[in-house]
């Protein structure tokens, strides 16, 4: 039984914007799903139904056996914005990831249960930040702001880690740490995982497999040697559509030169 699947789910906002056109997908467990495409081409809309944050209009999602309905705690996530509590230690933060399991009342008494404290410790550790634990989130940086994000969604112990363009925020090297640590963490605990980017070359270096969509259709569905510099610019530019600028370049000829520069 796949981890994930999709079975002809399709999203249509309002009365025709259709975002998911018929999609089914199926993911097995433990795997590493990147999510290319270009804006607006139902990334985020995908990773919405997954986590049950919006209703397909048609078709069913299923994690495991179960079919989604509702926002679901079996779906870890982890924001382009980190929405960490700032005042709050990387621990304490990471903490917040077993409120479904604490209840609010009880974690504002900090009663939480041992287990829940050796799991947020474990996931700062996963993500590097163990020696940092203490610290406070506001004066942390953007990459280790978000590796506390992705330690909070481990706490839960989700089946499912969604993350939606989780390092479009940060500079080149901090973006390939997160996705290090991200990869590392699904690796251990063999946690299926499902990362929208907007950086190809971070997509090819994490992800075992690569799903294109565009127009709200899963365009490609391949591995790293499947994903060529051809495949590429057919996920972002489609076979019928504008021209790269690269392919537009080798035989550019500026027009403007040939006219008469008023003087
Ligand atoms: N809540 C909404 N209401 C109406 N239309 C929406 C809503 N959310 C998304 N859309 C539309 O659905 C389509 C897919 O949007 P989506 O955000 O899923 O794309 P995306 O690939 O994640 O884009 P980006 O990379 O820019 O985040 C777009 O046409 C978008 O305008």
């Amino acid at each position: 039984m796949p981890a994930v699947s999709l079975e002809n789910v399709t999203k249509v906002y309002g009365e025709e914007t259709v975002a998911l056109d018929d999609i089914s997908v199926h993911i097995p467990e433990g795997e590493f799903v990147v999510v290319l495409g270009p804006s607006g081409a139902g990334k985020s809309t995908l990773l919405r139904v997954l986590n049950g944050l919006t209703a397909p209009t048609e078709g069913e999602v299923r994690i495991g056996k179960d079919p989604v309905g509702g926002a679901n705690s079996a779906v870890g996530m982890v924001f382009q914005m980190h929405y960490l509590i700032e005042s709050m230690s990387a621990y304490r933060n990471a903490l917040t990831g077993a409120l479904g399991r604490t209840g609010y009342v009880r974690s504002l008494f900090s009663a939480y249960a041992t287990e829940d404290k050796t799991a947020a410790l474990e996931a700062l550790d996963t993500v590097g930040l163990l020696s940092e634990a203490q610290q406070r989130a506001g004066s942390m940086s953007g990459g280790q702001k978000q590796r506390v994000g992705i330690a909070r969604a481990l706490v839960q112990n989700p089946d499912l880690l969604l993350a939606d363009e989780p390092v479009a925020s940060l500079d080149p090297k901090a973006a390939s740490d997160v996705m290090g640590y991200m990869k590392s963490a699904a690796k251990e605990r063999e946690l299926t995982t499902i990362a929208s980017l907007h950086q190809v070359n971070l997509a090819r270096e994490f992800g075992d497999r690569f799903i294109g969509v565009r127009d709200g259709s899963v365009v490609f569905d391949g591995d790293r040697d499947a994903l060529t510099m051809d495949a590429v610019d057919d996920i972002y530019y489609g076979d019928g559509g504008d021209e790269p600028p690269e392919a537009l370049a080798e035989n550019f000829e500026d027009e403007s030169d040939e006219e008469e520069i008023p003087q």
